[in-house]
């Protein structure tokens, strides 16, 4: 990132020139066959330094790459100054130049092993601390209601990066949580997530999370006072707040104006952008299901993949493969999307969760020093557990017309070994074939042969995969707290090297800001038909339409 486009970079302009002269022969059924040893070249195993369960296997042969072309993805990383900014990053520069913050999610996970300095950054084992002794009382029933019974349900009342890190990794690590304590998240502003939520919680029983960093964001505020009302519907006494509400955030003042005793509060900093606040305070959720010391393990995992990032050269570095293998489909295949796909149904919010994670970080086209990029960003993500995809958009991305480059990811043991583990060798059965049948397709005279001389030509075509499809695997012996962070971190770090590649700041948002300004002007607007000013004629027509059919 050196004031340049990345368009500017020689090694950009030499990698143009492979893929145009050169991406005809990149074919992958001819580079296994050329080379037996391509899947050992094309794949490392990954081993958390101090816990070797913490341990996963990244294959990326099945990329359309060759040793020449990674070495020039590599050399790109290199002339973007990567390492430079990578190492700003850990020591607390702030590297976030439009908010002018630094990024420290990584100190979130650090327990003092490098050295980073940030106001706040000595403050993070006191709130860990306080989030250990605060779900431990939960959990074990100390922690009581206002009538004395003890907390079997939470709702986590968050938006963006204040819900969707809880949501997933809450899912994730479902093996490892309380049974008897339900969790319920609600984000959405639309009346019918909160109500729902509701009908099925006991104000007795029940511990409200408010979760936002900034504490002004209107649906979570919105959603917190309606259940505030609730609440003291049932408790009456304003008094009994204390027991039943507790705030993540930054902001002191607005969480004490909203009625929750500091003491109830727990504290994060500016540094932790929202899309990575999970390490911080915001994870309280996941400490209260799966329990502060798994909690810290899913941090212990994380670290161990940000000292994996921080210290590994870019040849070996797992983050940074991913990340210029995903630029050379993004920038020179014209790839618009990346799917994510876990063949593991505890990673069903896992696409989710990364698309804000991604997306929201990589999602802009101007560069951090003002210029308009006249190279693709951020791809869009998407995708969802495996094998429901399989029978349902996979047929595009084996026969339809766009590059979707994917990452297949699964456990080989599950935690649910029923029926003798069948399950879970059929599910991996389809976790080995799909990548192996979108890289080698299948060929019309395969075709031919099949379905014999009678067949039509329609048909004959129809039922070609061409193939050359390209993918990453990754397998891990069993989906645990430290190996989800560790996974969770390698898309972090993947997702922070494209962005220093494409010259963005991958850690502000104004992208969101409009439409929320917008929205606060409608808001005043919906009243009367007569109050509905300054629009285009479409929004003035969708507002009086709605203002003639809404009933209250
Ligand atoms: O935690 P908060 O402050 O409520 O913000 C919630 C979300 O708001 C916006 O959409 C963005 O800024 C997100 O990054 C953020 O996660």
């Amino acid at each position: 990132m050196s004031g340049k486009l990345a368009s500017e970079y020689t090694t950009w302009k030499e990698l143009q020139q492979i893929y145009d002269s050169e991406h005809g022969k990149l074919v992958l059924k001819d580079l296994f066959a050329q080379d037996p040893s391509r899947f050992s070249k094309f794949s490392k195993e990954y081993s958390d330094s101090e816990d070797a369960s913490a341990t996963f296997l990244l294959d990326y042969s099945k990329n359309l790459i060759t040793e020449p072309v990674l070495a020039k993805l590599l050399a790109l990383a290199r002339e973007a100054q990567l390492e430079t900014y990578r190492d700003k990053m850990f020591a607390g520069e702030h590297i976030n130049t439009s908010e002018d913050r630094a990024v420290l999610h990584v100190a979130l996970r650090n327990f003092d092993e490098f050295k980073i300095q940030e106001g706040g950054v000595d403050e993070v084992a006191g709130v860990l601390a306080h989030i250990k002794e605060f779900s431990e009382s939960v959990r074990s029933g100390s922690w009581k209601g206002y009538t004395g019974k003890t907390i079997d349900t939470i709702v986590n009342i968050g938006i963006g990066g204040s819900d969707l890190g809880p949501v997933m990794v809450t899912e994730a690590l479902r093996p490892y949580a309380k049974r008897d304590l339900t969790a319920h998240f609600v984000s959405n502003i639309d009346g019918t997530h909160i109500a729902e939520t509701l009908r099925v919680c006991n104000p007795e029983t029940t511990l409200f999370i408010i979760a936002s960093k900034t504490f002004t964001t209107q649906e979570t505020i919105t959603n917190a006072e309606s259940a505030r009302e609730w609440f003291l519907g049932h408790a009456k006494d304003k008094a009994h707040v204390a027991k039943h509400f507790v705030a993540l955030s930054t902001n002191t003042k607005a969480v004490t104006a909203f009625g929750i005793d500091q003491a109830n509060m727990f504290a994060f900093w500016d540094w932790v952008g929202g899309r990575y606040s999970l390490w911080s305070a915001i994870g309280l959720s996941i400490a209260l299901v799966v329990g502060y010391d798994n909690f810290e393990q899913l941090l212990k995992g994380a670290h161990g993949m940000d000292k994996h990032f921080k210290e590994t050269p870019l040849e070996n570095n797992l983050p940074v493969l991913l990340a210029v293998i995903g630029v050379w489909y993004n920038d020179f295949y014209g790839a618009q999307t990346h799917a994510l796909l876990p063949y593991d149904q505890y990673l069903h919010k896992f696409a989710d969760y990364f698309q804000q994670g991604d997306m929201e970080s990589n999602g802009k086209f101007i560069t951090k020093n003002g210029q308009r990029v006249d190279y693709q960003t951020g791809p869009i993500i998407w995708g969802a557990a495996g094998t429901n995809g399989q029978h349902s958009f996979y047929q595009l991305v084996h026969q339809g017309t766009k590059l979707i480059p994917a990452d297949f990811l699964a456990p080989t043991t599950t935690h649910n070994p029923i029926a003798h583990s069948k399950h879970h060798r059929i599910l991996l059965s389809n976790f080995f074939a799909q990548p192996e049948a979108l890289a080698f397709g299948k060929t019309e005279a395969e075709v031919r042969k099949e379905l014999g001389s009678g067949a039509s030509e329609a048909l004959v075509k129809s039922k070609v995969f061409e193939g050359n499809r390209p993918s990453n695997s990754i397998m891990f012996p069993l989906l645990t707290p430290r190996t989800l962070g560790a996974l969770v971190a390698l898309y972090e770090h993947k997702i922070f090297t494209q962005g220093v590649i494409w010259g963005i700041n991958s850690f502000d948002q104004m992208g969101v800001e409009l439409g929320k300004v917008l929205a606060k002007n409608i808001l005043a607007q919906l009243g009367k038909p007569e109050d509905v000013k300054d629009h285009d004629s479409s929004t003035t027509g969708l507002i009086h339409y709605y203002q003639k059919y809404r009933k209250e």
